[in-house]
């Protein structure tokens, strides 16, 4: 039994559904002939992030499709509102968002060396899930979920030392061998670079309407035993995050994870929006006699580390208390 469990208080900002990949498992994404295709303005998003700093958050979550700008009509609504790029758009999100008081988290899918770069002094930690390394049906139509360029993007991460969110889709059609090699490049990676602060074992949700709506989820001894061979795998300061709105964490946290990612008090969880956050009092329900501990987008030890830069220097320490979790917050 670990000795508590983190969680971390966000808002969740879908910046833009369009994107250039089309997985088999996701209901996110939109075409941009589509009428809910969007890419929010400034407009759309202050509010939220000041709802969510109102409500104790201390991270906003930005996620979106990847590379929208393949497809034209989207590189034509970025041109409209004055941008060139998602990541110049990003960029000014963030600092809209440190000045709010929020900490970014920036999981924009595949990005090169120099987009990282851009996006690093202005995110307390990045994310990209590996999902896989097999080459899988659910992602024919995926060029980004190719593993090698994945690879390359964490690799870039940590060449940059950027704190670093990965993870592993489970449940989409690879193998046990699969999830066992994933891991193991994972823990590589980690090795070479030290920058992989947690590893998201997350459970594919079969979604209405999409190719994958009939394929079975994983079931929970195919959950608990990638959380244990992940535990095993992954080196002991690299957490393991499972979502509390997906699986019921408590046999999980048994096998070895220690952290319930983001919750947001505001927003919806936009890639699962069927399945409800619990509230940070539900969350304490859930796990009986653990304690719940808030943490940051940052965990400590790369706090500790300074990998940090001087744009959210103050706002990291304001919020963090000495152990580097989050502050009593009140
Ligand atoms: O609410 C969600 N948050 C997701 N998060 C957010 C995550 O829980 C937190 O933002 C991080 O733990 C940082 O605090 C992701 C972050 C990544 O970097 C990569 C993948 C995910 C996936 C999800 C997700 O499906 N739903
Ligand atoms: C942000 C992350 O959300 C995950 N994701 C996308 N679609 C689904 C789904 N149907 N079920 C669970 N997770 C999903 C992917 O792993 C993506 O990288
Ligand atoms: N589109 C990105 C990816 O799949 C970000 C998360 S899904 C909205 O990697
Ligand atoms: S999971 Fe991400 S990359 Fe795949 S289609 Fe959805 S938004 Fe695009």
């Amino acid at each position: 039994m670990p000795e508590f469990v983190t969680f971390c208080r966000n808002v969740f900002i879908p910046v833009t559904n369009v994107c250039r990949n089309n997985c088999g498992y996701c209901t996110f994404r939109r075409s941009p002939d589509d009428p809910e295709a969007k890419l929010m303005t400034p407009d759309e998003i202050l509010p939220i992030l000041e709802k969510g700093k109102d409500a104790g958050c201390t991270e906003v979550l930005y996620t979106l499709g990847e590379y929208g700008e393949e497809l034209p009509e989207y590189q034509q609504w970025l041109a409209d509102m004055g941008y060139g790029s998602t990541v110049e758009y990003l960029a000014e999100l963030c600092k809209t968002a440190i000045d709010k008081g929020l900490l970014p988290h920036t999981n924009a899918g595949v990005l090169n060396f120099t987009e990282l770069e851009t996006l690093k002094p202005l995110n307390a930690s990045m994310g990209l899930m590996l999902e896989t390394t097999a080459e899988l049906d659910a992602h024919v139509s995926s060029p980004g979920k190719e593993p090698s360029g994945r690879i390359k993007t964490i690799k870039y991460a940590g060449e940059l030392e950027i704190p670093f969110t990965t993870g592993l889709l489970v449940g989409i059609g690879e193998t046990l061998d699969d999830r066992i090699n994933s891991l193991q490049l994972i823990a590589e990676l980690h090795e070479e670079y030290r920058h992989i602060q947690e590893v998201i074992i997350q459970n594919f949700t079969p979604k209405p309407g999409t190719p994958m709506a009939d394929c079975p989820p994983p079931t929970d001894e195919e959950m608990m035993q990638t959380v244990l061979i992940a535990r095993e795998i992954l080196p002991e300061d690299v957490t393991i995050q499972v979502a509390p709105n997906l699986v019921d964490p408590y046999v999980l946290i048994q096998c070895g994870a220690t952290d319930l990612g983001g919750i947001s008090p505001v927003t919806v969880d936009w890639i699962n929006p069927e399945a409800q956050w619990p509230s940070a009092e539900k969350l304490r329900e859930m796990l009986r006699d653990i304690p719940l501990k808030e943490r940051l987008p940052i965990y400590p030890q790369y706090l500790k580390k300074g990998w940090y830069s001087d744009q959210i220097k103050d706002l990291v320490l304001s919020l963090s208390d000495e152990e580097g979790y989050r502050k009593e917050f009140v």
